[in-house]
């Protein structure tokens, strides 16, 4: 078999991955020591001396953790005793074993990218669980919230946008269908742009009507297999009269305006009856600054039933009753937070492989999820998706990304080296976006 490209890494001085472990991420870390800062009233309020205890010593780890980033020191085991921790500490091992003995241990700006930001979010847990009675602080919570107040405008406009469809959806005219999904599509794509670990943590919420800038963006996503989509479902849809279920999986992203734009989505595949049930992936732990978890689904879904907003309010009513009987699955494992490639999952998490092979068409939302399907690995552009998919295939799957990594495969002959010529920054800057599609049709 054909080596493998090498991993991503700040090996390659100037890369986008190299800028992102000496800049980036110690900014990241600084920010989540403020924020354990500004609240020391809000733990003395409500645990008493031991409390702001705890956030001197939450501090006091980020603070070493971040010394050992900036000063390349090697990756250190992990010490803490969660369900993962062998797994992370075996892992560790393993990445050391790829040296050579003159390379010496495992360390920041010399092992995989993909690796050693993994390895951080996991040590910011860490610190935290390490600091009781504030061992649950979501120290990104604050900035996810703050996400999903400032896109209040964009929220309800999708909103209305989905209640305001002629009902019921199932009876749309195929063209129409089929003229609707494509646009919640691509509110989800766009709402990728969204996230907090690009921006470093800051604000980075949507302001304009997405709907109507749909047409303006359609030039800038540049591999588009929403016709397999189409076709996928449509063809599950003719089959489900027969068959009861039509499951859609959709590994989440970020939360805040991201997180708004896959349950409208979801919404509609039901309310159509493109799908009859929509399981979402999330997880475990904060991770990524703004990705989800289950505090963060069901806190968005209460949020939006709150909301003075009348059809922002029904979609939330609407949500939860999904989740009350069972058509929206919401499910977190320990493998989304874990830095392995998607192509480990039958080895390492075997179960969560099973569960994905029950799918008719699972979504991967955002750039981390590409990066770990395509292992972060130095692919050539044009290489075809299911070659650096490596062998991960549990059903039909799209990723629905814009991109922020300097790794694209799948791409036409020549068409790199056009982007490239036009807008030099193409790879990282999330103004691209892609709906990668592999699997049968
Ligand atoms: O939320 P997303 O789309 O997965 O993006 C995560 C971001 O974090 C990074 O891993 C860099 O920190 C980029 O690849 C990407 O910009
Ligand atoms: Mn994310």
């Amino acid at each position: 078999m054909a080596e493998l490209p090498t991993f991503l890494s700040a090996r390659d001085v100037g890369s986008f991955a190299y800028l992102t472990i000496k800049d980036r991420m110690p900014q990241i870390l600084t920010k989540a020591i403020d924020t354990l800062h500004r609240h020391k009233s809000e733990f003395f309020e409500k645990h008493g001396e031991e409390g702001v205890e705890a956030e001197k010593k939450a501090i006091s780890l980020l603070s070493k953790l971040r010394n050992e980033l900036q000063t390349d020191k090697p990756i250190i085991l992990l010490v803490d005793k969660c369900v993962d921790t062998d797994i992370w500490n075996q892992y560790l091992e393993y990445q050391q074993s790829l040296l050579s003995e003159s390379d010496g241990k495992p360390r920041w700006f010399f092992s995989s990218w993909l690796f050693v930001e993994c390895y951080m979010y996991r040590r910011i847990h860490e610190a935290i669980i390490q600091s009781p009675p504030i061992h649950d602080f979501d120290v990104f919570k604050e900035s996810k919230d703050e996400n999903f107040f400032e896109s209040q405008e964009s929220i309800a406009m999708l909103c209305s946008y989905l209640q305001q469809l002629p009902r019921p959806l199932k009876d749309l005219e195929e063209n129409q269908l089929k003229d609707e999904l494509f646009k919640l599509l691509q509110v989800s794509l766009w709402g990728n742009k969204c996230d907090l670990s690009l921006s470093g943590g800051e604000s980075s919420s949507q302001k304009t009507n997405v709907i109507s800038s749909l047409e303006d963006l359609k030039p800038f996503i540049i591999v588009n297999d929403m016709e397999c989509l189409w076709s996928l479902l449509s063809k599950c849809k003719k089959t489900s009269e027969k068959a009861a279920v039509v499951r859609v999986d959709i590994v989440l992203d970020n939360s805040g305006f991201e997180l708004i734009t896959d349950l409208i989505l979801a919404d509609f595949l039901l309310s159509s009856e493109l799908a009859t049930e929509i399981h979402f992936h999330g997880k475990m732990i904060p991770w990524f600054v703004s990705d989800v978890t289950v505090h963060d689904f069901n806190w968005t879904i209460e949020q939006v039933k709150h909301s003075n907003h009348e059809l922002m309010s029904t979609c939330g009513v609407n949500w939860e009753n999904y989740i009350k009987i069972g058509r929206w699955i919401y499910h977190d494992h320990i493998f989304w937070t874990l830095p392995h490639s998607y192509c480990a999952m039958p080895q390492v998490a075997s179960d969560l492989y099973a569960e994905l092979q029950k799918a008719c068409l699972i979504f991967f939302k955002g750039d981390l999820n590409y990066r770990k399907l395509a292992g972060d690995r130095k692919w050539g552009f044009t290489v075809p998706f299911h070659q650096a998919l490596s062998g991960f295939h549990p059903a039909p799957l799209c990723s629905i990304r814009t991109l922020k990594a300097e790794l694209q495969v799948g791409l036409r002959p020549g068409q790199a080296e056009q982007l490239m010529a036009s807008e030099p920054t193409w790879l990282t800057t999330g103004k691209f976006g892609v709906f990668q599609f592999d699997g049968p049709l």
